[in-house]
């Protein structure tokens, strides 16, 4: 049976945008574009292991708020993600480039375009039909 990894990441927001960023060469999945995130460690909380990966990751802190939606399932050649999105904002601004060539901030309507992880393309026009709802781009 293929492995079952949970993953978390977030849907970080600011001025309308989304921030995204594109997986850096030599890691699964490369050049291919997401949420910042990870996999979350055993004993861990999935808001506990998305401040971690953030930290790690762009070097911020973050303000995490609700589920975008319920755990999706993303089935992968090597293994079936588990994946929580929440909705978040930075607290700093650091940006840094650790596990991203790229990190870039998308309006929604230009967030289709992007070459996701395959994936993340359902959940990508799910989030964009959320995003519309009121209050949610501030
Ligand atoms: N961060 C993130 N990962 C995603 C998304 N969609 C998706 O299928 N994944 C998958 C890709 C990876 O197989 C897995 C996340 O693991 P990762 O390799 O980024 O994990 P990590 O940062 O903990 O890193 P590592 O130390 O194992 O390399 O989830 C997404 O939107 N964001």
């Amino acid at each position: 049976m293929k492995q079952k990894i949970k993953v978390v990441a977030a849907v970080i927001i600011a001025d309308g945008k989304v921030l995204v960023g594109q997986r850096e060469k030599g890691r699964i999945l490369e050049d291919r574009w997401e949420f910042p995130g990870g996999k979350v460690n055993s004993g861990e909380t999935l808001q506990a292991a998305l401040k971690r990966e953030i930290q790690e990751e762009l070097g911020d802190q973050l303000s995490i708020s609700e589920r975008v939606f319920e755990t999706a399932v993303i089935e992968h050649e090597f293994a079936t993600i588990e994946l929580t999105l929440f909705y978040a904002k930075l607290l700093s601004y650091n940006l840094q480039l650790h596990a991203h060539t790229k990190l870039k901030w998308v309006f929604p309507n230009e967030l289709a375009q992007l070459d996701w992880i395959p994936g993340n393309v359902p959940l990508v026009k799910r989030l964009i039909k959320n995003l519309k709802k009121e209050g949610k781009l501030r």
